[in-house]
């Protein structure tokens, strides 16, 4: 039985809606009224409902508000000032103030699927009394924005989550035994929610190291080693684990977007992905337009992105595409490296105004950025001034001309203040710096960091409270269904890809049929005619391997990039991607197959059905697939696997009996051509192939022929079954590479 919540939110005498019926209702003053008339009438009942600085959660599993039976007052937690947790009965404020509303139609509810942080939360230090004495600057933001509808506004107002550090050091231990060199020297700082917090320094002084570390795109690996005290809310938290990344939106300096799908295509891809799944298609394509408008992208929206072998967008357009796809999904906490970078100045200003409205809605916004024009620079609220890898400044913008002067280095009438920054660091050494005064310690006295996975409401991601902070997108089915779109729509637009693809095995079949030119009609009884058979029999079945499994090989270290941001970033699971890519080389492969077996089988002029040539083909090739994306999943550069072709093949045909019959090969190493399903597929195509051989002596040189690779009319079943164990192996394979390798990404 499923359960239905909705969450009724009321501002300023106005209920916003939240789930499903939210677009309906947003414009409907009509509906609202509806909901309005119906809280008031609704008896309220309640497990707990708890709250912190910025989030609510349902602490139980909820119980019918429709029920008189299950009248129960609703508890608040929030904190004090001091942090503390103070309980107030929420009844009489939501039946009065009408703040909220929790209904499910049943009263075994469990289920809590509708819940969204976006849609309640406290500012930082607001309480529930806040909300119900209608204070919340929350609310009047809410107010402010009217008639629009929050799901189709890509800067609605958002929790926000606020980012702080100290103690990170990355050290590199030098080759050669020339000790240890510090990228980051204790560095500290922090992401006030509702500003922009830029990072500036020289090259090389640590900023990207610093970005990586806090959006846990860094980890220690052999000479580099990185250590963190790293708080999100004030929860302590290791930022390279999953659930952490995922809460982060990151925008890396390189950009990794799928060549052949569009800017509109990608932001609206990401948006169906990662916002909640009851955002309906309408409010996709809205948020995607604004985004694409804020962007300054509209011109270029339906424009392939391009890469490396496809013409397509500028390399500004591209970047402002990689934040497009980010900030679609209303993110609390937003990092991104030197976003402006290959921009002209215009639109490194639009994309700081966009940054500015992302913070104006809510959330922190952290960004790298070398030399910024002196419009950009006072757009920012916090800045971070790194040196050789220590904080040289941390503090407000306005404070830094202050700053500066105090320590003697007063930055000159009409000079832009950050091109004085980068003047000082550059000119002045770190050691008269230090004198000077600059280079401050962290003097900030932290709270007591909550622990994660703590019992109580201190929990971040205990299993009944994730929906406060992540309220569920897209099915595993949704996201198999829009990868696999994606992937056909790349086969059609990379018309090279799959020229290439297409083409060369037609030439190779076309060439194969012509050389072995019915030679499926070859008398057995001459030794040269029945090699030739064997021969064009076993090289047609390779073809078919070969066609399909070289591009899988190679597709995985190719997309690599693509795949790695969009998993770390919550676009979809493993088992989705895997999924779809293994449909979508099913229907290729088949494709392929077929239209290889058809020139080859009638050219060849072979004797087996046409069924099982090509089920055998298809088995085969399917199989071999399954290896080669076992072998692309583990490598990480597609020179390599142009280089391990060979490996999956050769071994193959070595082992099949084609150039040395089983029994002559050392027994120690014999066994493995058990392992590979050239093996099996050769003895089924073999036994029917060679089933009648015309004259005595024919029979008796395919009796011979069959018997060298071992084949056993009894034992058919047993290779299908063997092809087919080895096909199911070979994809779990892959897919614990491809797990393995889906969080390694530094
Ligand atoms: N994984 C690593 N291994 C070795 N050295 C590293 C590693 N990561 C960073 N470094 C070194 O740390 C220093 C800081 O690099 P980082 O990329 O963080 O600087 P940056 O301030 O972002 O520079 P830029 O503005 O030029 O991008 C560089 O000298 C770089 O070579």
């Amino acid at each position: 039985m499923t359960n239905k919540l909705r969450l009724v939110k009321r501002v300023y005498g106005r209920y916003f809606p939240v789930g499903e019926e939210q677009h309906n209702n947003s414009s409907s003053s009509t509906q609202m009224k509806n909901y309005e008339e119906s809280s008031k009438k609704r008896t309220r009942a309640d497990d707990s409902i708890t709250t912190t600085s910025n989030m609510i959660i349902m602490d139980n599993d909820i119980i019918s508000l429709e029920e008189p039976c299950s009248c129960l007052p609703v508890t608040v937690l929030s904190e004090d000032n001091n942090g503390d947790m103070v309980e107030t009965k929420l009844q009489k404020q939501i039946s009065d103030s009408g703040v909220m509303i929790v209904e499910s139609n049943n009263s075994s509810g469990t289920q809590s699927d509708s819940l969204s942080a976006e849609d309640i939360w406290f500012e930082e230090g607001e309480t529930a009394r806040d909300l119900e004495n209608g204070n919340s600057t929350v609310m009047e933001k809410v107010q402010e924005l009217g008639d629009t509808a929050l799901e189709e506004n890509p800067f609605a107002p958002r929790p926000g989550k606020t980012l702080l550090w100290t103690n990170v050091n990355m050290t590199m231990s030098s080759y050669g035994g020339g000790g240890e060199r510090k990228i980051l020297d204790n560095v500290w700082g922090e992401v006030p929610r509702k500003e922009i917090t830029a990072i500036m320094g020289p090259s090389g002084a640590g900023k990207t190291s610093l970005l990586n570390v806090l959006a846990g795109r860094a980890a220690p690996r052999g000479p580099l080693k990185i250590t963190a005290d790293v708080r999100l809310d004030n929860y302590a938290v290791n930022p390279r684990s999953m659930k952490i990344r995922k809460l982060i939106a990151f925008v890396a300096q390189d950009d990794s977007l799928q060549a052949t799908a569009t800017p509109r295509e990608s932001i609206a891809f990401s948006a169906r992905l990662r916002l909640p799944r009851s955002t309906t298609d309408r409010n996709i394509q809205k948020l995607t337009d604004r985004m694409l408008a804020e962007l300054g992208l509209a011109k270029c929206a339906d424009t392939v992105i391009g890469g490396m072998m496809v013409k397509g967008l500028s390399g500004g357009e591209r970047k402002r595409t990689s934040v497009g796809v980010e900030l679609v999904t209303k993110p609390d906490l937003v990092c991104l490296d030197e976003p402006t970078s290959g921009l002209d100045s215009f639109s490194a200003v639009q994309l700081c105004q966009v940054l500015k409205k992302v913070t104006q809605a809510g959330s922190g916004v952290l960004m790298s950025i070398h030399q910024p024009a002196s419009d950009i620079f006072c757009s920012f609220g916090h800045l971070i001034i790194l040196n050789e890898g220590r904080v040289m400044y941390q503090g407000s913008v306005a404070n830094v001309p202050t700053f500066f002067a105090q320590r003697g280095h007063p930055c000159p009438p009409h000079f832009n203040p950050a091109d004085w920054i980068m003047n000082r660091a550059k000119m002045i050494s770190t050691t008269e710096l230090c004198k000077a005064g600059f280079y401050p310690e962290d003097e900030r006295i932290l709270k007591d960091p909550k622990e994660l996975n703590a019992a109580g409401t201190r929990s971040l991601f205990g299993k009944r409270r994730v929906i406060a902070w992540s309220s569920k997108t897209a099915s595993k089915a949704t996201q198999i269904r829009l990868l696999f779109r994606r992937e056909v729509i790349n086969l059609t637009r990379d018309k090279i890809a799959m020229a290439g693809r297409l083409g060369f095995s037609t030439l190779l079949s076309l060439m194969m049929g012509a050389i072995f030119w019915d030679v499926g009609n070859s008398d057995s009884a001459n030794i040269a005619g029945l090699q030739g058979h064997f021969g064009g029999l076993v090289l047609s079945l390779v073809l078919s391997m070969i066609g399909t499994a070289q591009p899988s090989l190679l597709a995985f270290p190719l997309e690599r990039p693509v795949f790695v941001r969009e998993y770390s970033t919550n676009h979809y699971s493993v088992l989705a991607y895997f999924t779809s890519r293994f449909l979508v080389e099913a229907t290729v492969t088949a494709v392929q197959v077929l239209k290889i077996s058809a020139m080859t089988y009638y050219m060849m002029g072979f004797n087996l059905s046409f069924g099982t040539y090509c089920l055998t083909s298809y088995a085969l090739a399917m199989s071999s697939t399954a290896l080669a994306v076992a072998f692309g999943c583990a490598i990480e550069d597609p020179k390599l696997g142009m280089e391990m072709f060979p490996l999956l093949f050769i071994p193959q045909l070595l082992f099949s009996g084609f150039f040395v019959i089983p029994s002559m090969i050392p027994s120690w190493i014999r066994w493995q051509r058990y392992i590979f399903p050239l093996t099996y597929g050769l003895q089924i195509a073999m036994l029917e192939e060679f089933d009648d051989c015309g004259s005595p002596a024919g029979r008796a040189n395919c009796r011979l022929l069959i018997e060298s690779i071992e084949a056993d009319a009894d034992q058919v079943c047993l290779y299908w079954i063997l092809l087919v164990v080895l096909f199911i192996v070979f994809r779990v394979l892959a897919l614990a590479m491809l797990r393995k390798k889906a969080t390694k990404f530094f």
